[in-house]
């Protein structure tokens, strides 16, 4: 066999079309993401800059002390700016006049104001204003019969002025003794800190740093949640799931999306650490350790984002809330970390509850990585301490043998490896609430506990509106045939079996009551009824979005109960809002599902642009869609339920809001795709729409099926009689009126008035025995006799079918009314 020959081969394998098809939904679902950070760059700038500019700006605010901030001040009062030094001078001498001399030829080169003050200096210092902040330094000289006194006054408001003070006074006095070339320098250095205190201090200030990266981080990660909540609140996940993408692609390509924003994001963070001196994270290849850190934080963080998100229905609030979250459990964890650690609290002495305590604390990114950093400034900033202090003589507190990452109370080996595991962790729960799995259990909670609950406690209800018994002969003559040959049935493209919905709220609503429905290939299939009937929720639980409280459904074979994964790739959605991401355009949002769908890559834009083309969508393919019209966003969520390789498309109301022109289009369309053997499940108000496309449908009424059949077949079976519609002449009196109803009632036994105003009255006419010559011969003869203006006489349509139904559900609450 030649290389091309087995090239092919492989090609074709099916393990090769999977990872294909992988590679595609990834790709489809990655460009996705990276969209809607590209549309949405001023919020994704925000919070980058947000973490970037809350750490800048919070580690340039606090001066933390690291080695390098105990340097020397100058007592200098140039470091005060220009000031005003007063100068008394009472008496005189050599002496007074060296020292004044000097005095002032220091001040000068310092560029400082000597102000000669007359009289008692306290005096001039309490009645000048400008001295308040001006008057650092005041000298007063006074000589005496055998001393000469000199007294310098402090301004007690200004720091270190009683220094400066003092060092201005040293200096005159050596410069009079030594000449003017001499001066003294005087600094303000503390001593070094004793280890104690020192370690104190970093601790603090590696605290600090932390809590501000755990401030600005918890800006940028709550961003993440922005996308999940928008598309399950959409139901634009829900149509992915349904159009087939695998839930490990989906959820690893958004992870993978985060994860490198939140890398660049970190990548820019330590730049700053390095830019506001905060060396230990950064100095001798310690970014590395600093990456593996925030990496770590990524893997087990953005997974709980997502996790968190579930619990929000409105994406803004998500992400308010969740920096909330992220502050508090941070700042939180913390409080009760050193409240566990530290203080003296009776209850939480034992080792095992104070142990208990702290181990829970680690499945909290934010505390992890709290303490990561926390740990790794203080553990090295203890080590550079040790390094420059070679005769410590505290070896137990220099022991170079430790490692940063071991398991120890003050080390960060747990934290780190709590971090590794809450992120598998929090990703299998992610994963687990679309599995087959959760479903399952969720399934069996509903209907082993709430539906049990439900039946004990309303079992006369139950009995009476959820045995599936219905009183047309069609629907129970269905219901029958499923149940007696539902192993036959099995492989009907659609099969409904007892299907129950109860909607658990107080009080319980009874949406759809134990319905049962086959639904061949090639078979176009409407559901009718009026707001509420339970249409939607039918639909709801068909493609899996819902859980049946009771009963089964079976698409092809496979139980949407019991294998909601293998029936998702089999159909097709159309729900009633329009599950679109805005952000997108139209041909990105049919390209995304067409690579879920696998359709290859060379072959998708020939694929997209028949579909653009079959709905008219060209002209508006590349604007975004919340710019789209409500009619072409419908036609954009038909074709994204008509494309692919569904057996069986549900289409929840297509052609609401759709212009005439383009409902033909999508009836045309789906009559060709039912044509090629598809199954079509379509719920509509439009009865031409019915008419148009159905093969046979069902009217729900109250959740129940009240008739069931071809549009034909139900015309023919509810519409036996015509309806006769007869318009009076203007001058007919009452009685003339009154002697033509006797006429009909007398002449087609059965008729009843349907409505009557004015000069027009309308009949239902029994057809059985009447034949349409027969009426209009006796109508011709009535017009000529009862003075008629004008007369018309039709079959019932399927409105009026219809509407009959609806009247009954009225008519239950009202009184019975007349329909023949
Ligand atoms: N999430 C829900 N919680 C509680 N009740 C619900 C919920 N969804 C639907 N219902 C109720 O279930 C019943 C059936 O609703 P459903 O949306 O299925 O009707 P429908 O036939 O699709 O109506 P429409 O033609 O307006 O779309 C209604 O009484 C409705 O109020």
């Amino acid at each position: 066999m030649s290389a091309k020959q087995q090239t092919g081969k492989l090609l074709k394998s099916p393990a090769w079309k999977l990872c294909s098809l992988y590679y595609q939904q990834f790709r489809a679902m990655f460009i996705k993401r990276a969209l809607f950070s590209w549309r949405n760059w001023k919020l994704m700038l925000l919070q980058i800059l947000g973490l970037l500019g809350v750490v800048i700006f919070l580690l340039k605010a606090e001066n933390f002390v690291t080695e390098n901030d105990d340097i020397a001040r100058q007592m200098n009062l140039r470091e005060y700016g220009q000031t005003i030094v007063p100068l008394a001078i009472s008496g005189n001498s050599s002496l007074t006049v060296n020292l004044s001399k000097h005095l002032e030829n220091m001040l000068k080169s310092e560029k400082q104001i000597l102000q000669e003050v007359r009289g008692d200096i306290q005096n001039y210092l309490m009645g000048n204003k400008d001295c308040i902040h001006l008057c650092i330094v005041a000298l007063s000289i006074e000589v005496k019969t055998n001393e000469t006194v000199l007294t310098v006054l402090f301004n007690n408001e200004a720091y270190h002025s009683p220094s400066v003070s003092l060092a201005v006074l040293d200096n005159i006095l050596f410069k009079s003794l030594s000449g003017p070339d001499a001066s003294i320098t005087v600094s303000n250095k503390p001593q070094p800190y004793h280890d104690y205190i020192s370690m104190f201090n970093k601790h603090t200030s590696g605290m600090l740093v932390s809590l501000y990266v755990h401030f600005g981080m918890g800006l940028l990660i709550s961003g993440f949640c922005l996308l999940s909540v928008t598309e399950r609140v959409t139901k634009a996940k829900h149509i992915q799931f349904v159009s087939g993408i695998y839930v490990l692609i989906y959820w690893f390509s958004a992870l993978l999306w985060d994860f490198i924003t939140l890398f660049i994001s970190c990548c820019l963070l330590l730049v700053i650490f390095k830019y506001c001196n905060v060396d230990v994270f950064v100095m001798d290849y310690h970014f590395l350790d600093i990456m593996m850190i925030f990496v770590l934080y990524g893997w087990s963080t953005i997974p709980l984002m997502y996790l968190l998100s579930f619990l929000f229905s409105k994406s803004t609030t998500a992400y308010i809330k969740l920096i909330l979250f992220n502050y508090l459990s941070g700042i939180f964890s913390l409080y009760v970390d050193t409240a566990v650690r530290y203080m003296e609290i009776e209850s939480i002495k034992s080792t095992v509850t104070r142990n208990s305590i702290l181990n829970s604390l680690l499945l909290l990114p934010n505390y992890n990585l709290l303490k990561c950093l926390s740990g790794y400034f203080a553990f090295y900033n203890k080590k550079i301490s040790c390094n420059n202090q070679r005769n410590h003589p505290d070896s137990s507190l220099c022991n170079t043998e430790d490692s940063v990452y071991s398991l120890e109370d003050d080390m960060i080996g747990k934290n780190l490896f709590a971090m590794g595991t809450t992120g598998f962790a929090f990703l299998l729960l992610i994963f687990s609430g679309d599995t087959r799995w959760w479903w399952k259990l969720k399934k069996n909670f509903i209907q082993y506990v709430y539906f049990a609950i439900y039946k004990k406690f309303n079992k006369e209800l139950v009995s009476k509106e959820l045995s599936g018994r219905s009183e047309d002969e069609d629907v129970e003559q269905e219901r029958k045939r499923i149940l007696d040959q539902s192993d036959d049935l099995l492989m009907a493209t659609v099969l409904i079996k007892e299907l129950i919905k109860i909607y658990f709220n107080c009080p319980a609503i009874l949406a759809v009551k134990n319905i049962s429905l086959t639904i061949q290939k090639g078979e176009c299939f409407g559901l009718l009824g009026y707001n509420g009937a339970g249409k939607t929720t039918t639909f709801q639980m068909l493609t899996g979005e819902k859980i049946a409280t009771s009963g089964d459904m079976f698409i092809e074979g496979f139980s949407i109960t019991n294998n909601i994964l293998k029936v998702r790739s089999r159909i097709g959605y159309c729900p009633q809002q329009d599950a679109l991401l805005e952000y997108m355009t139209g041909r990105e949002t049919l390209i995304m599902y067409a690579r879920i769908w696998g359709v290859s890559e060379h072959q998708i834009h020939l694929y997209v642009n028949h579909w653009l083309s079959s709905l008219h969508l060209e002209s508006h393919a590349d604007k975004l869609i919340y710019t789209y019209s409500g009619g072409n966003k419908r036609r954009v969520s038909t074709a994204i339920a008509l494309m692919g390789k569904p057996s069986v498309v549900f289409l929840d109301e297509p052609s609401t809001g759709m212009d005439p022109i383009a409902r033909r289009l999508v009836w045309n369309l789906v009559t060709k795709i039912r044509e090629t053997g598809k199954a079509i499940v379509i719920t509509s108000h439009s009865m031409e729409e019915c008419e148009a496309l159905c093969t046979r449908l069902a009217i729900m009424v109250k959740g129940k099926f009240v008739c069931l059949g071809s549009p034909q077949h139900l015309k023919n079976k509810f519409g036996h009689f015509y309806i006769l519609k007869v318009k009076v002449k203007p001058d007919t009196d009452k009685d003339a009126l009154e002697d033509f109803k006797s006429f009909i009632s007398m002449t087609f036994p059965g008729s009843v008035i349907k409505q009557e105003n004015q000069r027009i009255v309308n009949y239902y006419i029994p057809s059985k025995d009447n034949s349409w010559a027969k009426v209009f011969g006796i109508l011709e003869e009535a017009k000529e006799q009862f003075h008629l203006e004008d007369y018309s006489i039709s079959q019932i349509t399927l409105e009026q079918v219809f509407l009959a139904f609806a009247h009954t559900d009225k008519m239950e609450d009202e009184s019975e009314e007349n329909i023949p």
